[in-house]
């Protein structure tokens, strides 16, 4: 679209303008001029008027001028920051960090602030959890200018786009110090890397983000010169399993886009568990909860403080077993007991599951710390390579029925996520109706 008038030309134009009007004036003071050496024979040097006129000009180009140029200058740079815009809206599509819920709200209200302006939507109901988060971040921007919504846009991708790349500098393979990790500690001395759950405040549900972590400290520990890997909790629980908030962060294909893409990623995360080289060692430290006890079943050993228990509330949820515990657990501890657990959902104690074998052995709380890093750092003592072989050739029989079940249980579980039993189930917990 071209403007009317032009204000790139406005400069000159009012130079021209002000040429004139100057001229017109210095031709006055110069018939005044003459008038008076005429009247009063008195000699005045008209180049005096002259360098007035000039100095004039000039300071009237500097003052009238300039405000202009500025004027048309930010034009260019709102109009440039159009096109930012649009990059950023790509760049996001990019990322290959998942930012988190809050900023994602965040950004989708700022693209609907700068693309609809304000936000004169209905309210959506309280329990489209959803689409109320979504309005509601929208709404909070009020009556923010687009151009505004639109630089902020363009500034938080970029302080995103920043931030992920520092995080990804650190050489693959190589041990990250914990700063890496958002979700997760991951240390590595005395032979044995450390992947600690991180999320003590929220007792250490696995978010999307923890997801990826977990995958990638894995894929770390599989490479690095560690001869064992061990999975723990930091506070008073080990994990309380998926995160129920990953239900609430619905991308613009809706629910279906997010049920399959959650699949993709279930199968790769247990995919790593069924994959992980090296002897995979779990301390239990306290209750665990959901995906955190199906997929204990793929550890090469369980230790559990007397504090832990294990429950996988599947039915209660409206979902169904993953982690490959729909053929681990009816081979650990039979049909009748796995179906109590799987189906019924009954919650165990430590000493329960080690009588059947779904955990190695149980600590009092008050030495488990200190007793099962004595027997650890023993095994790290074993020769590493011994350790992988003999692992591999345990696994590698199983590996090819543990992949198809995954998959198999990963598709259900796709279905499952649609239903209303398992909606339900979420609206309750997030709406603070039920707990476990
Ligand atoms: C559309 C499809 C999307 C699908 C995406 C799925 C991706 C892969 C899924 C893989 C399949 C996994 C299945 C499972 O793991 S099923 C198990 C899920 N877990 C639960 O149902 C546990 C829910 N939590 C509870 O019942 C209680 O919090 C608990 C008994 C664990 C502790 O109770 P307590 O009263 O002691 O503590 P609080 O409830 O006050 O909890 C403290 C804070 O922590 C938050 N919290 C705890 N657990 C979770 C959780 N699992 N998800 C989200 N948030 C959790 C809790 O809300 C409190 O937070 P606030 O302090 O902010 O209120």
């Amino acid at each position: 679209m071209s403007d009317f008038p032009d204000l790139r030309y406005f400069p000159i134009w009012s130079c021209f303008c002000n040429l004139f009007l100057k001229l017109t004036h210095y031709l006055k003071i110069n018939l005044f001029h003459i008038l008076w050496k005429r009247t009063f024979r008195l000699s005045v040097d008209t180049l005096n008027f002259s360098f007035v006129f000039c100095l004039e000009f000039v300071i009237h180009l500097q003052v009238v001028s300039f405000p202009v140029v500025q004027l048309h200058m930010n034009r260019t740079a709102m109009r440039a920051s159009q096109k930012d815009f649009e990059n950023a809206v790509n760049q996001v599509k990019l990322l290959k960090k998942d930012p988190g819920n809050e900023v994602k709200l965040k950004l989708y209200a700022l693209y609907k602030q700068a693309t609809e302006g304000p936000c004169d939507m209905p309210k959506p109901g309280v329990f489209d959890l959803i689409n109320k988060a979504k309005w509601d971040a929208w709404n909070t921007l009020g009556t923010l200018p687009k151009e505004t919504a639109r630089q902020n846009y363009v500034d938080l991708v970029s302080s995103l786009s920043s931030s992920l790349e520092s995080s990804s500098q650190v050489e693959p393979g190589t041990d990250r110090k914990s700063t890496a990790y958002e979700t997760l500690m991951v240390t590595s001395e005395d032979g044995i890397t450390k992947i600690t759950l991180n999320r003590p405040a929220k007792k250490n549900a696995i978010n999307i983000e923890m997801y990826h972590e977990i995958m990638r400290a894995l894929k770390a520990a599989s490479k690095d010169d560690s001869s064992i890997t061990v999975l723990t909790g930091n506070g008073d629980y080990y994990s309380s399993g998926n995160d129920l908030t990953n239900f609430t962060d619905i991308p613009p294909g809706g629910v279906e886009e997010k049920a399959k893409n959650s699949a993709i990623l279930l199968r790769e995360f247990v995919g790593c568990f069924i994959d992980f080289p090296k002897p995979l060692i779990a301390m239990v430290n306290g209750p665990a909860v959901g995906i955190s006890v199906t997929i204990l079943g793929l550890f090469d050993a369980v230790y559990a403080s007397d504090r832990a228990t294990f429950h996988t509330p599947f039915s209660h949820l409206g979902q169904s077993p993953e982690g490959c515990s729909s053929y681990t657990f009816l081979k650990i501890m039979g049909p009748a007991k796995a179906t109590e657990m799987l189906v019924f959902g009954k919650k165990l104690t430590a000493g329960e599951a080690c009588a059947q074998g779904l955990v190695t052995e149980v600590f009092p709380d008050s030495t488990f710390q200190k007793e099962v890093w004595t027997r650890l750092k023993a095994f790290a003592k074993l020769p590493p390579n011994a350790m992988r072989i003999s692992k591999e050739v345990i696994r590698n029989r199983e590996k090819e029925k543990l992949h198809a079940v995954n998959a198999e249980e990963c598709s259900v579980l796709q279905e499952r996520w649609l239903s209303d039993e398992c909606m339900n189930a979420v609206v309750n917990f997030l709406s603070r109706k039920s707990n476990l």
